[in-house]
């Protein structure tokens, strides 16, 4: 029997918040979050050190309809809050499924979560437990996606794992574009360069400089996760 070794020793995931939504029109669907924390998991017990950080567009994004007329500042630290929602149901989900998560936030709210300190999320990681991070950067105008490359340059990640609705990085919106064709990869340049929609160009520049390669996979596709992690080719991958 052979019994192959992960590829990466720790990764930064970001969960779409979106996809929490499963086939519901808001919020997070039970099913969805219990199927993606059985992907973690599975993750986790190839001995892979895992921290995650969630969107909020399955509740509230500064930028959209629901924002609208807001003070943007106001309504980014709505789109905040949700992401600690979205986070608190995630540990939750990871608990019930005999995963330990720590929920560490951005935002100063320590009834609810304890802070981000970065030595203590370290140890978390080092001790095997899933690092959750909410609230994003704590700063409004940016986006989980920065979140994402900030955390993982921070924590060492080998790899930013964006797991998405889609299955890749296309040359235009898939869900506009049914033209459009996928990248099995793309620099960091190119895609910054191109304009591609589907992550923000302060994540790519950060992950760029860092040297920090992201791999863009869907979801959706059970195993797909696994399968990037033990190194094999899913998705698109972006680098320097
Ligand atoms: N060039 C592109 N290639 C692939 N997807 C793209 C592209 N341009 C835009 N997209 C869109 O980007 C979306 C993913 O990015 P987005 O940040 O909006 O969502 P998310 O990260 O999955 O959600 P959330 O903000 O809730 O975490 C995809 O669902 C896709 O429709
Ligand atoms: O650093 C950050 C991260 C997020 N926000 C706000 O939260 C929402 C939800 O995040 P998504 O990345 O879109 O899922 C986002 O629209 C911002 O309003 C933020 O202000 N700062």
């Amino acid at each position: 029997m052979t019994s192959a070794t992960p590829a990466h020793k720790r990764i930064l995931l970001k969960l779409s918040g979106e996809a929490l939504m499963g086939d519901d029109a808001f919020g997070i669907n039970r099913n969805t979050i219990v199927r993606m924390v059985g992907e973690v998991a599975e993750v986790t017990r190839l001995g892979v050190q895992v921290a995650v950080v969630i969107g909020g567009g399955n509740i509230f994004r500064g930028v959209a309809g629901g924002a609208e007329g807001m003070d943007r500042a106001t309504a980014d630290y709505m789109g905040m809050l949700a992401t600690v929602m979205n986070s608190l149901a995630l540990a939750d989900a990871m608990d019930k499924q005999g995963v330990t998560a720590r929920v560490m936030s951005a935002i100063d709210i320590q009834q609810v979560v304890e802070p981000y300190v970065r030595p203590k999320a370290l140890q978390y990681l080092e001790e095997g437990k899933v690092v959750v991070f909410a609230a994003g950067t704590g700063n409004p105008f940016f986006t989980t996606d920065t979140a994402a490359a900030l955390r993982g340059a921070e924590i060492g990640a080998e790899l930013v794992l964006k797991a998405t609705k889609v299955d890749g990085v296309y040359t235009a919106d898939p869900m506009k574009d049914p033209q459009a064709t996928r990248y099995a990869r793309l620099t960091f340049d190119e895609a910054m360069v191109r304009n591609l929609g589907i992550m923000d160009a302060t994540a790519f520049a950060l992950c760029r400089d860092q040297k920090l390669p992201i791999r863009v996979f869907s979801i959706l596709k059970p195993g797909a996760l696994k399968r990037v992690v033990m190194g094999e080719d899913e998705g698109t991958l972006v680098y320097a």
